[in-house]
């Protein structure tokens, strides 16, 4: 009996013991005491609310010097929230890379965004896990796999055609062309298609634009309705119905497009033979793991359609932008790059003539110098400066700074890319700071930065954007396209304006004219 009574008082001591050391250890684990990193007084509301009412470009120019007063962590209340913002590179690595899965999280979303977002059902909202998996691995797989992208080769073409076509007509009756809406309506036009697998006539892809771009474009405006929404949705009604209406507008737009391509596909009428399924049929198909494998509702399926055509049209449209503007610009680098391509051209005889064929997408590999122009403008014009908020899962130390759970961490892309102790006169704009000695080939740039963060255009880590080859890739064909047919040039009694202004992306201000003339080639 005693000897009973012994062992049942062990095994209690050792499971008591144990029972101690697990609260000790959640204690140490849990109550972080590091402070927040610095940043300036906070009064509540009134630097919440300041914070809120002002843009990003804004918000990142005040970045500048308090970084340059704090250091390379800095610690705003935006809001409701503690935003913290990261202009330092090795920090990013530290977080993004060597931490990838505690700072992979997003933070929850505020009311407006919960409504875009269809409560965190789309890929870039959604927070680290099952849901976010399954959609980020089917636009991985299905849409974004390379032999997926190349299956999309003939409708770059016609795009491509089209944007020619338009561009060589403006030229002909406007001495300076303003190519935004051209580059804009190309990447329209190659998204839906990807998106709704059909060519839409310019109505309805007028009005998908329209739609978006509306969304895209009030998003600094519909921030105020995040702060106190009962408060804000009575002061800004106006606003608040504005935003609502918006959101009609696009189910009115988009729904139809996805109901068509469900019938079709219900009635077996879809031939993936002659074209490659389309984004929307992949989400037709999708389940959802951690909700009882039920499929997306129309909601959804217009939220994550949404996201890929915001995704890919407006960064790529902008970047194109930017790149043709310092084309223009620089007319060295342009006629650099035109010499690139015609060392691997082939010819062709149309009507005894020797015209030059366009340049293919097997070509691209051929062009080293083509890659550095668009490697230098991704770091000196990121068309996003910041990546998108990102949150840990629990609260850490970074840097001896506490980063908290309920807080945002943003990382500053365009700080980042501009340092100058990678780059050397980081400012100007030097594609052949990518080449090797010999100007022959492109240095081995991880555009990841797995190994080390030089700049971080597509972000970084878990989060990367999940479309930077197709990204890449429409560049490489635009750009080698668009100077060989053309030759760009500032028209008379103007110039390019470098000055930056943020809309969904960060776009040039005034917008580039350009005068266009057709290529003559010997
Ligand atoms: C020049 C063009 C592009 C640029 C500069 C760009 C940049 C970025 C950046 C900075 C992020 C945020 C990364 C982060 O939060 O850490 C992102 C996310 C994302 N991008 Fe892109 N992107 C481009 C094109 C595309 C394209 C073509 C697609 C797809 C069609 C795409 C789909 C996405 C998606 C779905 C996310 C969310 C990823 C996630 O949260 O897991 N992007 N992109």
């Amino acid at each position: 009996m005693e000897i009973w009574f012994i062992i049942l008082i062990s095994i209690s001591l050792v499971f008591l013991i144990k029972a101690i050391f697990s609260v000790i250890e959640l204690c140490t684990k849990t109550k972080i005491t590091n402070p927040l990193p610095p940043g300036p007084i906070h009064i509540p509301i009134i630097t919440a609310m300041k914070w809120l009412t002002i843009s990003f470009t804004e918000i990142e120019s005040i970045l500048k010097t308090l970084h340059a007063k704090y250091g390379p962590m800095v610690t705003l209340r935006i809001g409701s929230r503690t935003a913290i913002f990261i202009a330092d590179r090795s920090l990013a690595h530290q977080a993004l890379i060597q931490n990838g899965t505690l700072f992979a999280h997003r933070p929850r979303s505020l009311p407006v965004n919960k409504i875009t977002s269809s409560n965190q059902h789309n890929i870039s909202s959604a927070s680290y896990g099952p849901t976010w998996r399954v959609l980020r691995r089917n636009l991985a797989a299905e849409m974004l796999h390379p032999s997926r992208v190349k299956s999309f080769t003939q409708t770059r073409k016609w795009v491509l055609d089209a944007l020619l076509n338009h561009l060589h007509s403006d030229s002909k009756s406007n001495h300076s062309v303003k190519v935004k809406d051209h580059f804009q309506l190309a990447m329209f036009s190659l998204l839906v298609f990807m998106c709704f697998g059909q060519r839409v006539d310019d109505e309805k892809l007028n009005d998908v634009e329209r739609v978006q771009y509306g969304l895209l474009l009030g998003i600094n405006k519909f921030n105020v309705l995040n702060f106190w929404p009962k408060v804000t949705k009575f002061l800004f009604r106006k606003r608040w119905h504005e935003f609502l209406k918006l959101m009609r507008d696009q189910e009115e737009v988009l729904v139809p497009l996805i109901r068509e391509r469900k019938k079709a596909k219900e009635s077996g009428l879809l031939n993936y033979n002659n074209n490659p399924p389309a984004y929307v049929d992949t989400l037709l198909d999708l389940k959802l793991p951690k909700e009882g494998q039920r499929n997306l509702d129309e909601g959804e399926m217009v939220t994550l359609c949404s996201e890929f055509l915001n995704a890919g049209t407006d960064t790529t449209s902008t970047a194109l932008q930017w790149i043709m503007a310092n084309l223009v610009k620089y007319q060295q680098v342009q006629q650099r790059l035109v010499d690139e391509i015609e060392k691997i051209v082939t010819m062709k005889d149309i009507d005894d003539k020797k015209e030059k064929e366009v340049i293919n997408e097997e070509d691209l590999e051929k062009l080293p110098y083509l890659k550095a122009v668009i490697l230098e403008a991704l770091r000196r014009h990121p068309p996003g400066h910041f990546v998108l908020p990102h949150a840990v899962s629990e609260d850490v130390v970074l840097n001896g700074y506490l980063v908290p759970k309920e807080g945002t961490i943003n990382f500053m892309v365009a700080e980042i890319g501009w340092d100058p102790q990678v780059w050397e006169d980081p400012m100007a704009f030097k594609p052949e700071r990518f080449m090797n000695e010999d100007c022959s080939k492109v240095e081995v740039f991880d555009i990841t930065g797995t190994k080390e963060i030089k700049m971080m255009p597509f972000g970084a880590g878990r989060r990367i954007c999940p479309g930077y080859n197709l990204a890449l890739l429409h560049l490489e064909y635009f750009v080698a396209n668009l100077v060989w047919n053309f030759h760009w040039k500032v028209p008379k009694g103007g110039d390019v304006d470098f000055s930056e202004k943020q809309e969904f992306t960060i776009v040039m201000k005034n917008p580039l004219m350009a005068h266009i003339s057709t290529r003559i080639h010997h």
